[in-house]
């Protein structure tokens, strides 16, 4: 079984990855492998530069919406959200995975855990840049109220400061691309995100 990593960086194309040693190096214990333009080849051989790239760190991938790219590279998980496999089916596959399932409640946090998710994705807890569509952030008191059932990682609109309130809501972690990517000093950014989810 798999130890669930505190910080997620999410990782969107090939442009990331110069970066990864040094981000894993800085103590990211997750990446999150999700690129919307990659073929499933590309997408495949993404996963598996990615995972070279931060295995010798011991940090854990998991690769966005498709658990067939995740058993065939040897990713730690998968996350589903409410287009791709349903969990159930998913955890049928892949009894051994690293399950993350997006929610945006507490029912569908109870709902998840009972369909063999390993973890729920919750957000957005605060405004995203980063995907259009999202509903509006639900913040981290809805979080706290939607803890219990599955370890929580919170999602959208995370930076340091939002982090340390979604850990002391109850978020086991969190999950971050603009907070990471979009910071002058991605590195730097990241340890503080490091701090602040420990
Ligand atoms: C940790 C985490 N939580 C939620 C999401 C969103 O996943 P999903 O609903 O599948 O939406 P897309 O990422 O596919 O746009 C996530 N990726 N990670
Ligand atoms: C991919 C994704 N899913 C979300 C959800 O709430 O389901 S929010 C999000 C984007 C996260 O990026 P940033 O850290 O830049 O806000």
């Amino acid at each position: 079984m798999f130890v669930l990593p505190r910080l997620f960086c999410l990782v969107s194309s090939t442009d990331d990855l110069a970066l990864l040693p040094a981000l894993a190096g800085a103590g990211v214990e997750g990446f999150q492998v999700r690129d919307k333009s990659a073929t499933t080849a590309e997408l495949v051989d993404l996963t598996r530069v990615v995972l070279d790239a931060v295995a010798p760190y011991g940090a854990r991938v998991v690769v966005n919406d498709r658990v067939d790219v995740a058993l065939a590279t040897g990713a730690a998980g998968v996350h589903l959200g409410a287009d791709d496999l349903p969990v159930a089916a998913a955890r049928r596959l892949a009894p051994d995975l690293l399950i993350g399932a997006t929610c945006r409640d507490g029912e569908a946090v109870r709902r998840a855990a009972e369909e063999g998710a390993s973890y729920a994705g919750f957000g957005p807890v605060a405004r995203s840049g980063s995907k259009a569509g999202l509903p509006e952030p639900l913040g981290t008191r809805a979080l706290g109220e939607a803890a219990g059932p599955l370890p929580l990682v919170a999602i959208g609109g995370v930076d340091a400061q939002v982090a340390r309130a979604a850990r002391e809501a109850g978020a086991h972690g969190v999950a971050v691309i603009a907070a990471v990517w979009r910071h002058p000093d991605p590195i730097a950014a990241a340890k503080e995100l490091v701090r602040a989810v420990a």
